[in-house]
């Protein structure tokens, strides 16, 4: 259809317009769900020194290289290093050290034998030991320092999102503090004469407000923080309140939800068309999107008012937005081609986003019976992942290879 942008499109629009604030400094403590905007370097090595990676004897390889059952490597035992022990206990020729797991290996062996390979095992392991299996290797059981990363490695480069892998990474390296990029703040205004709080009794003509939630879950989800969030009527100068608040807040971004398309009470469209561009953008839902940036650098986003348009427009524009604020390296989920377990039909000349599950064999499937209709907000609240159809496709059939993004 003409005078429709595509999905890239207004997404290169929406890009361009994104401005990163300068960083700040978090404890490891502090920056779980942070972005790493600096290449985190190792400061000190892992594994950190020489250790055992079993419970048993260090020893010298050429002492024990030819034991077996038959003709033990009988050893004595002049040393016992626990774990956080700071001996280099001297090995001549012929002795051992008994050694814990994570212990440091003392300079003058080479090589660990388990207790396993011994005939007394752990309870007879101060005297002499009689060694029945020659190690695979000199080495053998040795955890090298800086095997895993050396002094002054990358172990995180930035854009990284910091979950708990990731900082346990950098704890292992010694780091303590890490800068990071600061959480989006943003502001939800959802527009509409209709809206009740959820739960309260409903008047002819009247919904319960859901956008709001979704959105400020949404917005959570990415690592930003809702500042504050509001309902505005139809008819007053309720969006541009909340832009100036927004503004005297120093906030990155409103969402809008509603108020975008072609009819006589359009308080975003109407309200903030000196502010923002509004656009028809070829996909279903989300087709109608208002989007701006002020002077100072706010993001606005006019996101059509149906549930689902909400959500897939989120996903589609908002989404790269926030994580591309927060420098974010990836800032696409990825997508996987997934066969169709059920045909559908899609709308000609729109790129369509459903909300789908998959089943059990990895078939993909609409989440709701009723269709792609952007209304459905109950099949959104079943939906585990977004199936992408080309806007070219009229029809999906059974077996089609389908675009999926899995949504976590
Ligand atoms: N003549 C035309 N009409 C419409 C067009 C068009 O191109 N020409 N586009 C349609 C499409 S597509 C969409 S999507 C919607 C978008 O409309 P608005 O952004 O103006 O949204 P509203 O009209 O305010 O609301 C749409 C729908 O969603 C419900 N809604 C709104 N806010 C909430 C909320 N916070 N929580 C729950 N539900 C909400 C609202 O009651 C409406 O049912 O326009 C079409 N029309
Ligand atoms: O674009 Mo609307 O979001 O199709 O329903």
């Amino acid at each position: 259809m003409s005078g429709m942008r595509t999905v890239e499109e207004q997404l290169a629009v929406v890009l361009a317009a994104v401005r990163t604030r300068p960083a700040v400094t978090r404890t490891l403590d502090e920056a779980v769900g942070f972005t790493l905007t600096e290449p985190a370097r190792a400061q000190n090595p892992v594994p950190v020194f020489d250790n055992s990676a079993m419970d048993g004897f260090a020893v010298r390889f050429a002492d024990v290289a030819t034991a077996s059952s038959e003709r033990p490597a009988v050893l004595r035992v002049v040393a016992d290093v626990p774990a956080g022990s700071a001996e280099d206990p001297p090995l001549a020729r012929g002795t051992a050290a008994r050694i814990m797991t994570g212990a440091p290996v003392p300079a003058a062996a080479d090589t660990v034998v388990p207790f396993e390979d011994t005939v007394g095992g752990l309870a007879d392991s101060l005297g002499d030991i009689r060694v029945v299996r020659a190690p695979a290797a000199e080495g053998a059981h040795v955890r090298r320092a800086g095997a895993d990363a050396a002094v002054g490695a990358v172990v995180l480069e930035p854009g990284t999102l910091l979950g708990a892998r990731q900082l346990a990474a950098l704890a292992s390296v010694g780091i303590a503090r890490v800068a990071v990029a600061p959480r989006p703040r943003v502001a939800i205004v959802s527009t509409g004469a209709e809206l009740v709080p959820p739960g309260e009794p409903l008047a002819r003509g009247q919904i319960p407000e859901s956008n709001g939630l979704l959105l400020a879950g949404l917005v959570a989800e990415v690592g930003a923080e809702v500042v504050f969030r509001e309902v505005v009527g139809d008819d007053g100068a309720g969006p541009a309140e909340a832009v100036a608040r927004a503004t005297a807040l120093g906030l990155d971004a409103v969402i809008f939800s509603g108020g975008v398309s072609a009819g006589a009470y359009e308080p975003v469209r109407q309200g903030l068309s000196d502010a923002m561009e509004f656009v028809k953008v070829a996909m279903q839902p989300g087709k109608p999107q208002g989007f701006g940036a002020t002077d100072a650098g706010m993001l606005l986003f006019g996101l059509p008012g149906n549930p689902v348009s909400v959500a897939v427009s989120f996903e589609v524009l908002v989404r790269p937005a926030l994580l591309r604020l927060q420098g974010r390296r990836d800032i696409h989920r990825p997508r996987r081609r997934l066969a169709a377990g059920t045909g559908w039909r899609t709308p000609p000349g729109r790129r369509q986003y459903l909300p789908a599950v998959i089943d059990a064999e990895g078939r993909v499937h609409p989440a709701t019976r009723g269709g792609s209709g952007s209304h459905l907000a109950v099949g959104l609240g079943a939906a585990t992942a977004y199936a992408i159809v080309a806007a070219e496709t009229e029809q999906v059939e059974i077996g089609d290879l389908i675009d999926v993004l899995e949504l976590s």
